[in-house]
This record gives C-alpha cells, sequence and structure tokens, in this order.
C-alpha cells in the first residue's frame, strides 16, 4: 500500500489465516504468526465459539491489540463458514470491525454492493474491502470463472477475492488465467494438496496475498509461512521466474523443494521448486504446456507411466523404462526426458567401494553379485546401472512377473520374495533395497532378514528418509559397508540441477543442505 492508502499490485503479503475458538486464542496465533514472519493475519470471527463471542468486546481487544495488518472475515454458513446466525447481526458486526479500524473487511459477493450501500462505504475509505467469491468445484459451476471475476469488480471492492475448491491441479491454471482478466489486486487460490501450487505462484502472476499456515498440515494446501519465507523465499519470485516442480502422488514426503530452492537462489538463478500433486499426466501436461514450467522431477507413481508424454526419451531412460527428469527444451518446446537416478545411485556405491580400499579403478562391480530387492521404476534404474557395470544381478519382488521382467532385460534372475529369507549370497555380494520398506513412517520395517546381512559387502538403502534406515542399521552392525539413498537423492538433484538449468549444479553446497536438513 502507498503512502494515500492506493493498493498497488505490487503491495503482496504472506497472510496467515487464523480460526482460533477464542479471542485468546486468535491474539496468540497472530503474534505466532507475526514471528514466523507474516504480513498480515485473516481472522475468521464464524469459527470463535459463538456463546461466547461478544462483537463490541472482542473485537475491540482484537483490533486494538493486532500486531499486524488484518483482515477480518465473517463467513456465514452458505459461503463454507459457520455463521450460522442472523443475517443483520454478522454484517453490523463486520461494520463494527471496520469502524474499529480493520485493516481490511471481506464481504461476500452476494452482499457485497448492499452491505457498502446501507452502510455507505466506498473504496479508499478506512479499511479496504475485500469481495469474495467461494466455488466449490469448476465443473459444477454454472459460469466462466472470468464473469465471477468481472461481478467482483463491478462490486466496487478495493481487492477481489476468487476461492477454488480445487479438484485437479489442473483447475489451478484457470486460477493463474483469472489475473490477466483483472483490473484490480485480485487474491486467487485453490484449496486443498491439489490447490498447493497457487500460494507458492501467486506473486508470480501477480497475486498480492499467498496464504500460510502456522503450522505444517493444519490447513490442507497451506504451506507454512515459516517455509514460505525459508525455503521457498516466494517474496523473491516475480513474472520472469521459472517454475520446476516434482510430479508426483503424493508428493509431499519430498525434500526436493528443501535442495532445489536454496541451490537455485545460491546459483543466482529465477526460478522455484515445487511439488505438484497430480493426478492425471495427460491433463497435466496439456494444461501445463507454457515455457514457464521448464522443467520437472517424477516421483512416484509416474516414472514408468510419464515416458509417454516425453518427446523424446534419452537412451539410457528409454532401456531402463524410467524417466525421473523432465525439462521442456528451451529451442523448440519439446520435453525429453531422463533418468538421473540410475548413476547417481551406482556413482554413490562405487565411491563408498573405493572409500573403503576397494581399488578396482573403474570396473568396482564387475563380476559383482548384485541382489536388488524391489523392481519398481528405481528398481529398474538400479539394477541397468548395475548391469552396465558388469555386475550380475538377481532381483527379488512381490510380483514375480515384475521380476521376471526386470532380471530378464538385465540378463539376471528372478526370484520370488518369499525366497529372500533363506536365499544365501556369496561373500562380497552388494544388497541393494528400491522397495519403499523403512520409509518414514513406518521405520521398523526390514526388507530382508538381519541374519542375512552378515554375508554382504556393501548394502544400499534408495529409501532416503530417515538417512539410516533400519536395514542400513542393522548391516552396519553386522560389518558391511552402508549406502545411504540421501546419497543416491543428493546426486540425482545435482544431475537433475544441470539438466534444468543448463548450470553445474553446485554439488558441496547441495552436501551443506543434506547435512544440515535431512
Ligand atoms: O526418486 C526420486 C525422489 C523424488 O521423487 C522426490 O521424492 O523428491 C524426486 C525424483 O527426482 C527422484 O528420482
Amino acid at each position: 500500500m502507498d503512502s494515500v492508502g492506493q493498493i498497488s499490485k505490487k503491495s503482496r503479503m504472506i497472510c496467515v489465516p487464523i480460526m482460533g475458538e477464542s479471542v485468546e486464542q486468535i491474539l496468540n496465533a497472530m503474534h505466532q504468526a507475526k514471528s514466523l514472519g507474516a504480513d498480515a493475519v485473516e481472522i475468521r470471527l464464524d469459527c470463535i465459539d459463538k456463546l461466547q463471542f461478544e462483537p463490541k468486546r472482542d473485537l475491540k481487544l482484537l483490533i486494538g491489540n493486532k500486531p499486524l495488518p488484518v483482515v477480518v472475515v465473517y463467513r456465514p454458513i452458505w459461503e463454507g463458514g459457520l455463521y450460522k446466525g442472523d443475517e443483520e447481526a454478522r454484517l453490523q458486526a463486520l461494520f463494527l470491525a471496520k469502524d474499529l479500524g480493520a485493516d481490511y473487511i471481506e464481504l461476500e459477493l452476494k452482499i457485497a454492493s448492499d452491505f457498502m450501500k446501507e452502510y455507505k462505504l466506498s473504496q479508499h475509505s478506512g479499511s479496504k474491502i475485500i469481495v469474495s467469491c467461494c466455488v466449490d468445484n469448476l465443473r459444477t459451476l454454472q459460469e466462466d470463472p472470468t464473469h465471477l471475476v468481472a461481478k467482483l469488480q463491478s462490486s466496487g471492492a478495493d481487492i477481489i477475492k476468487f476461492v477454488l475448491g480445487a479438484v485437479n491441479i489442473t483447475d489451478i491454471a484457470k486460477v493463474f488465467d483469472l489475473y490477466s482478466h483483472c483490473q484490480v489486486p485480485l487474491i486467487a487460490y485453490g484449496t486443498g494438496e491439489r490447490g498447493l501450487i497457487s500460494q507458492f505462484l501467486s506473486f508470480k502472476y501477480g497475486g498480492i496475498f499467498a496464504y500460510g499456515s502456522i503450522e505444517g498440515n493444519a490447513i490442507p494446501g497451506l504451506p507454512t509461512v515459516d517455509s514460505l519465507r525459508k525455503v521457498y523465499k516466494i517474496e523473491n519470485i516475480n513474472a520472469n521466474t521459472q517454475v520446476f516442480g516434482l510430479i508426483s502422488k503424493p508428493v509431499s514426503h519430498s525434500k526436493g523443494p528443501l535442495l532445489h530452492n536454496p541451490t537455485l537462489r545460491h546459483m543466482g538463478y529465477n526460478g522455484i521448486y515445487i511439488p505438484m500433486f497430480v493426478d492425471d499426466l495427460k491433463d497435466f501436461f496439456s494444461v501445463y504446456s507454457s515455457a514457464d514450467f521448464l522443467g520437472f522431477s517424477v516421483g512416484i507413481p509416474y516414472k514408468e507411466a510419464v515416458i509417454d508424454f516425453c518427446d523424446e526419451v534419452h537412451p539410457l531412460a528409454r532401456s531402463i523404462g524410467a524417466v525421473n527428469t523432465i525439462i521442456r527444451r528451451r529451442n523448440d518446446g519439446k520435453l525429453v526426458g531422463y533418468n538421473t537416478d540410475s548413476e547417481a545411485a551406482i556413482s554413490a556405491i562405487e565411491d563408498a567401494l573405493k572409500a573403503q580400499g576397494c581399488t578396482k579403478g573403474e570396473t568396482l562391480l564387475h563380476e559383482k553379485l548384485f541382489v536388488l530387492v524391489g523392481a519398481g521404476g528405481a528398481g529398474r534404474a538400479l539394477a541397468f546401472g548395475a548391469k552396465t557395470k558388469g555386475a550380475r544381478v538377481v532381483v527379488f519382488d512381490i510380483d514375480f512377473d515384475r521380476a521376471k521382467s526386470l532380471a530378464d532385460a538385465v540378463s539376471g534372475k528372478a526370484f520370488r520374495f518369499e525366497d529372500l529369507v533363506s536365499f544365501e549370497p556369496e561373500k562380497g555380494a552388494i544388497l541393494s533395497n528400491a522397495t519403499p520398506l523403512g520409509m518414514h513412517p513406518n521405520m521398523d520395517r526390514i526388507p530382508v532378514p538381519k541374519e542375512s546381512l552378515k554375508d554382504y559387502e556393501l548394502v544400499f538403502d534408495a529409501v532416503y528418509t530417515p538417512r539410516k534406515t533400519r536395514l542400513l542399521k542393522e548391516a552396519e552392525a553386522a560389518g558391511a559397508i552402508i549406502v545411504s539413498g540421501v546419497e543416491m537423492f543428493l546426486r540425482q538433484a545435482a544431475a537433475q540441477f544441470n539438466l534444468f538449468t543448463g548450470l553445474k549444479a553446485p554439488e558441496e553446497f547441495m552436501r551443506g543442505i543434506i547435512l544440515e536438513k535431512f
């Protein structure tokens, strides 16, 4: 906001919605939001216990003691809120909030014009008026969202707000489109996990608010303020920021954003790396086809299926049958798929062998028995990598056919998962886990019986949360060299960074982040 109280499209704020049930809770949360780096808070009066709420007394307390600019919302049940009482009393409370000096009051589109007439409110006088509209599902909406935006604008609002229940991440592209149809400052976002990207990218498209929560998962679809400030640093985002993202389902477990975002900044690259909850690859690639979306990591369960959506696939990725990295080639916009998992895992294993004094030069895995558990995307990358280095590969998977087809592809042998218990590896064998067993939160799981671990020279676990899985702890106790999935994660991400940006990834910097944050 400038000195005459106009809101410029450039004034951008991180706002925390507060849904406390008592005035005391709200006051505490406002202070917490401030200490975490929020610029504004949104108080939901309809969440306060209605038996305790006394508008005059409580609004005085709340507005009189606000540590940050405050948006007052009193959401009625007919717009998805909790307020069920008398409409006149609700509107009077909002007017009172304005009188008491609330920085913003929010009015629902249905009542905004009448309210402003009745209370003789005009733009640019005292509190700013936000006029909002919440839509559950684009598919059942009777009109085009741009019409709604036009209606919101003609209400005379200082700021307009469009909130959408995001059913698919592709809905959010429609939300981004609204910015180009809007002459007044706009707040637009999608709710839920599929709407998350609308908060990260709000400032790219010209939004004036991005919402964050105080604690993780408190409000589905909201990142924490702390992460918006420290991981994503969204205050730096602008129209030219290039977008990289992880396509996955689920996606929230990934530590990719913790690693890629600081690295992009460290290299002075104007980019952001965000989690993208994708339900349907075809829809996703047809909607997010602009040059702004420059590269993607691919996670579970899409590493194999995504091949069909690449215009070109690197031969290694093609033979593995799994792509974990896609770039939109800058000169022709084509999607090119790569696999950075394979080299990452195999080089991590070889370096660990070298560090322990095994010196067979380039051919450390040559002729070694490579026992692989799990024949999914990660398993395929490991099997092909090991085979390329001359190892003899054996594959276990709960789906025997899957094990067999991978084993055949690398001239190896497949075994039934049940036989893992009695399998006796030769001395010096390498064990690799490429199943999710042992991953947070099921950290007590182990893919092989611990008694069998003594025979392995080295044990690798592709799981990277936790850093030292139960499998690795037991293997270490049995005397094996251990290699954590964190090492593979780091290396695949560094190779991805090279492909995404065309720059040489600062590996030592990235390693420092891993040591500090993982
Ligand atoms: O397997 C992984 C992990 C990952 O999916 C993630 O969760 O960040 C990112 C992928 O690039 C990588 O191949």
